[in-house]
């Protein structure tokens, strides 16, 4: 950028980039925001629990549950307490990892996530929101779950990609090298899902991209420009989230994607995301989803290794209005309340546990 151009105000007659706002660096969060050396040794198990689930060593079920996105740091880990609370009762057969949401894809546009506008009113303070995103994260962490998020700028990930045990790559991203770059440099597992079209195959070379090594341009934590090398991440697995021509939680469609994987020489991992083209969009659905998913396994089918809900303190989702926001709802994808969203999960596990 010349100076001419960071200086310039975007006008509507002079379209352009603003002067840009310094952040911090990802190195000066984690030194403000740190993990002790214990709760860095619980991520590592955490993480190493989901792999074991990948790789057939353990066979409770990955259950990635939250809300569609979290806008309110109180009501997140209202819903975290809850969730640990659950996990003391359905913990033998299910691994439940909470959603923490911090980045969202939108269609075209809309509210981006707390890292993007923490204060939920077009101010877009991201130096705010990214230590807001961390500390949300590091609270939930500590109560001992497991934590999951979608990441989306690849810049963005190196703010809390410590704290993170397992990664969406969004249905917008699969096919972007980008997004396969940066999940091949992950210490957490990372689930692609199938394209909005309902195209699995974007999501199955992501997982071929993804395990191999690269090279690609990006910053370290300090914030200098550099080539980062990456080893590459053979933990990822695919991730059904239905498509424009409807669900693909069926058997048939499961058996497609089954083939499709060995096909391409992955390993047949499968999670359901029972919320998005699945659901059909209405959040209700999910819980016939889930118990189809459930009913399958059940029957013998052992690549289906999780299932994903869109689920708050309270049910549905609300229009983005910040002087009058309804405590626990969603403000993107509608999702079901707790109490849907316990018992739901206790007769899952309940289920699994009568075999
Ligand atoms: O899960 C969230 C949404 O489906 C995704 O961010 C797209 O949202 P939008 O279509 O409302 O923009
Ligand atoms: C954006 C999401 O999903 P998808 O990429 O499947 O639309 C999400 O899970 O929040």
């Amino acid at each position: 950028m010349d100076a001419a151009t960071s200086l310039r105000k975007p006008t509507s007659s002079t379209p352009g980039p603003a002067r840009p706002l310094p952040l911090p660096s990802a190195y000066e969060l984690r030194q403000r925001l740190p993990v002790s050396a214990s709760l860095a040794r619980q991520i590592a198990d955490n993480r190493q629990a989901v792999r074991a689930i990948l790789d057939g060593e353990d066979d409770r079920l990955l259950v990635v549950t939250g809300p569609c996105s979290v806008h309110d740091p109180v009501a997140a880990l209202e819903y975290a307490e809850r969730l640990a609370a659950l996990d003391k009762v359905v913990g033998d057969r299910l691994l439940l990892v909470m959603r923490v949401y911090v980045e969202k894809p939108r269609t075209t546009v809309g509210w981006k996530g707390m890292a993007y506008d923490p204060h939920l009113d077009g101010s877009d303070d991201m130096a705010a929101g990214l230590a807001m995103a961390r500390r949300l994260m590091r609270d939930i962490a500590e109560l001992g779950l497991p934590v999951a998020t979608e990441l989306l700028q690849p810049m963005a990930g190196a703010y809390f990609d410590d704290l993170l045990s397992w990664v969406a790559i969004g249905a917008r991203t699969t096919e972007s090298q980008i997004h396969r770059e940066l999940a091949s440099g992950l210490a957490a597992t990372v689930g692609f899902k199938n394209g909005t079209q309902g195209n699995v195959d974007v999501a199955i070379a992501a997982m071929q991209s993804a395990a191999h090594p690269h090279r690609h341009f990006g910053i370290t934590a300090e914030g200098y420009p550099a080539m980062i090398e990456t080893s590459g991440n053979p933990a990822t697995h695919l991730v059904l989230r239905g498509g424009q021509a409807g669900p693909n939680h069926d058997a048939a469609s499961i058996a497609a994607s089954r083939r499709a994987m060995s096909q391409a020489g992955l390993e047949a991992r499968i999670m359901v995301d029972c919320s998005h083209a699945n659901a059909r969009k209405d959040h209700r659905r999910q819980t016939e989803v889930l118990y189809d998913v459930l009913e399958q396994r059940l029957a013998g089918d052992r690549s289906l290794i999780g299932v994903m809900l869109e689920s708050h303190l309270f049910e549905g989702k609300q229009a983005l209005n910040p002087s009058a926001l309804r405590y626990g709802v969603s403000i993107t994808d509608a999702c079901l309340g707790w109490e849907a969203t316990d018992s739901l999960l206790t007769r899952a596990a309940e289920r699994l546990r009568s075999t």
